[in-house]
């Protein structure tokens, strides 16, 4: 396993579990405020509704999962860790669709990491890939990592979609990752966001790790459940 991988993941599983950072009965006895992260960094899941979008990221703050959940209006969590010395706050909100259509694209434009959520039992869910995708081509950064995720591995017996096709769909794409995952039994959830921030991070240049990045959150902003329309490109972002 990649050393940096390893790293993040130890120090993920042993301090930053809580959706508060900061809550902890140790740190309310803190005189100070926690040191800033050093990172910011933009990731955001898209994908069909229900796809599992919500639950990837609750299991992967939080280590929670939630059997029979609502579709996502509005909700935020964070989630801290270092990597090589260097702090992390990853932070995500859920909103509502429709409204906020210029600031999903907004989002889109700055991420430096794009998820792409299927369900591996619902088919419309992986054709949905192609609207994704081209969204993600108009408006996402070249240099976005991008990840496709087949969720609800769990879920074998109603699988329609075969990893295969998953894995052709992603080697069609330059430098597109492709992983299957179970937010329900916990399988590669965190693979998914600790390896995509590895490869964001190990792609940049060191004086930007080093200068540009201090004093800044890393933010983890899930998407829409419907590809918005398409405004004109090149729309002033937020
Ligand atoms: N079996 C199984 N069910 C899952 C998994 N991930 C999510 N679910 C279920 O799928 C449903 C939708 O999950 P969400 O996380 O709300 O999906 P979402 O993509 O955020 O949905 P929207 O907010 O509607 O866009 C919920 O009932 C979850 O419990 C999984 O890995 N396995």
């Amino acid at each position: 396993m990649d050393h940096r991988l390893d790293v993040a993941r130890r120090a993920a599983a042993a301090g930053s579990g809580s959706s508060s950072p900061g809550l902890g009965a140790q740190s309310r006895r803190r005189k100070v405020p926690p040191r800033p992260a050093d990172f910011k960094l933009q990731i955001i899941i898209i994908g069909a509704r229900g796809v599992g979008k919500t639950s990837l990221m609750e299991r992967f703050t939080d280590d929670t999962f939630c059997e029979a959940c609502k579709s996502t209006e509005s909700t935020s969590k964070s989630k801290r860790w270092s990597l090589e010395g260097r702090r992390f706050d990853y932070r995500y909100g859920t909103r509502g669709t429709g409204a906020l259509q210029q600031h999903h694209i907004c989002v889109l434009q700055r991420s430096k990491g794009i998820i792409i959520v299927y369900d591996i039992t619902k088919q419309e869910t992986f054709e949905d890939l192609a609207k994704w995708m081209k969204m993600i081509d108009k408006y996402a950064s070249e240099d976005a990592e991008l990840l496709l995720v087949g969720n609800k591995l769990d879920c074998e017996s109603d699988r329609v979609i075969s990893k295969q096709q998953g894995e052709r769909f992603a080697s069609r794409i330059s430098g597109m990752r492709f992983c299957e995952s179970s937010a329900k039994d916990n399988f590669n959830v965190d693979e998914i966001f600790l390896k995509l921030v590895d490869d964001i991070i190990s792609k940049m240049p060191l004086e930007m790790t080093n200068n540009e990045l201090s004093n800044s959150v890393l933010s983890l902003q899930p998407e829409p459940d419907v590809p918005p329309e398409l405004p004109p490109p090149r729309m002033r972002c937020c």
